[in-house]
């Protein structure tokens, strides 16, 4: 999995079309959002992922409530983005981790928001520019080496 991190005054986005042929079912109130005083996580999922989710899951619930406590965030955006890899996971199990990691980090006590899965959207973030603002991650199984 590759992540980067923005911690931001804001993130919100809009759905605009369908990326993929059966994107996730969202309503209407998903169609749009936003989160104030955010720590931002992009999140491309990948396929050397697939070999243990669970443990993915795991590593970048760790990943983020790092940064999070680092940062003094209490709000999370889970935002699926696939185009930090050329190495992407399946569509399913992308979305499986993703949904995986937000469920975690709401048990952790944050407040979070997941932005919807298989669509084009627009964006407008607001990167507060301190110097941990802006972090990258790579996360893989153990025993998977890091390309
Ligand atoms: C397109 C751009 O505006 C938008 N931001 C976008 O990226 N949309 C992606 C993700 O929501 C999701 N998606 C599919 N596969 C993956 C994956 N392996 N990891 C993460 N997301 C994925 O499916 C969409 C098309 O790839």
């Amino acid at each position: 999995m590759r992540m980067l991190l923005i911690h931001s005054d804001y993130l919100e986005y809009e759905v605009k079309d369908k990326a993929l042929s059966k994107p996730e079912e969202i309503s209407e109130e998903q169609k749009k959002g936003r989160l104030d005083e955010v720590l931002a996580a992009f999140m491309s999922v990948e396929k050397v992922d697939e070999a243990n989710p669970e443990e993915i899951v795991q590593k970048a619930v760790e990943e983020i409530k790092n940064v999070a406590s680092q940062v003094n965030a209490q709000n999370i955006f889970v935002y699926p983005f696939a185009h930090l890899s050329s190495e992407l996971a399946k569509p399913e199990v992308a979305l499986e981790i993703l949904k995986a990691i937000e469920e975690k980090l709401k048990e952790e006590g944050f407040n979070v928001k997941r932005a919807p899965f298989g669509y084009y959207k627009a964006f407008k973030l607001s990167c507060k520019g301190h110097p941990l603002a802006e972090l990258s991650r790579t996360i893989v199984p153990s025993g998977e080496k890091k390309e």
